[in-house]
């Protein structure tokens, strides 16, 4: 039986199997009709094991915050699992996914299938960064396939509010991300909804591009009027961008070249993580 916190995707299952099970005695006990019953039970428990599925994950991203988020988009992708293994061994507690459909953005990677494969070779959270022009089509997929965090792009929707909606009700935690030249404003109607902020220091779609210190006066502002909502940026991060980002409040860091260009991930991890230790803003009282 597990006790205390459910932060991690192994507890929660454990759990709702255990649930279950319990739901199913008390229906055989009961002597009622048992085709109904266990249909009922087999649904109430699959929607209470993905809202603590989606809980977990959550606890586990914010757990490991500040972190660095090693961004899949220039690994080895001839050695997927020596890949995740390397990052786990290297200190990484999260993996972000980039997933592009050369239409919102004008180049591709991957989709369900890479993300069902890293899924059954880590308990990490994968955080899935969707750069597509319909990410309602495919959040299903995606969650199924073993997503934590669904992030869509601001500028791919009509109504950001409630395509965020319909995305949780699907079972995972929501994250909005926008690009450099998208103002604030167009996320206020949906940060009630939201559980993450991706703030784009490059414009989606290519790894290797130049830093945007656009991105820090943005994360300044909300990290000032939304002190628990987790941050992240995307772009450009490397030893000497994601001090002033982690200065400017940002929680996670999505880190592609200064990884994956370096031979030694241990080393390469290090860095940036001594960086954003140095540079951890002030909590609350010690302003001043
Ligand atoms: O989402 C992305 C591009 O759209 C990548 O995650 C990002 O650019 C990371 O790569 P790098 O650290 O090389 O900039």
């Amino acid at each position: 039986m597990v006790s205390g916190a459910i932060d991690n995707r192994s507890d929660a299952r454990s759990m709702c199997c255990t649930l279950t099970a319990l739901l199913n005695s008390v229906v055989a006990e009961s002597g009622l009709k048992r085709t109904d019953w266990q249909n009922a039970v087999a649904k109430f428990s699959g929607l209470i094991e993905n809202v603590w599925m989606a809980r977990a994950s959550l606890e586990a991203i914010r757990n490991a915050a500040p972190a660095v988020l090693p961004s899949l988009l220039l690994c080895d992708f001839g050695d997927l699992k020596g890949e995740v293994a390397k990052l786990h061994d290297a200190g990484a507690r999260v993996l972000h996914l980039d997933v592009m459909d050369g239409h919102f953005v004008p180049n591709m990677t991957y989709a369900m299938p890479i993300v069902e494969g890293l899924r059954r070779h880590t308990d990490m959270p994968l955080d899935v960064h969707l750069m597509i022009s319909d990410p309602l089509k495919y959040a299903k997929p995606m969650v199924d396939a073993g997503a934590d965090m669904l992030t869509f792009h601001v500028e791919a929707v009509r109504n950001a509010a409630e395509t965020a909606d319909l995305i949780r009700q699907m079972g995972v935690n929501v994250g909005v991300a926008l690009n450099p030249e998208t103002p604030l404003a167009s996320l206020r109607e949906c940060l009630a909804d939201i559980d993450m902020v991706l703030v784009m220091s490059v414009e989606a779609g290519f790894g290797g591009q130049k830093f945007n210190p656009i991105a820090l006066e943005k994360l300044r502002t909300l990290r000032s009027e939304f002190p628990d909502l987790l941050l992240e940026i995307d772009g450009g991060i490397d030893a000497t961008t994601i001090g002033p980002a982690r200065a400017a409040g940002c929680d996670l860091f999505v880190v592609g070249s200064a990884i994956f260009k370096k031979h030694d991930y241990n080393s390469a991890i290090k860095a940036l993580t001594d960086e954003i230790a140095a540079n951890d803003p002030p909590t609350t009282g010690e302003e001043n």
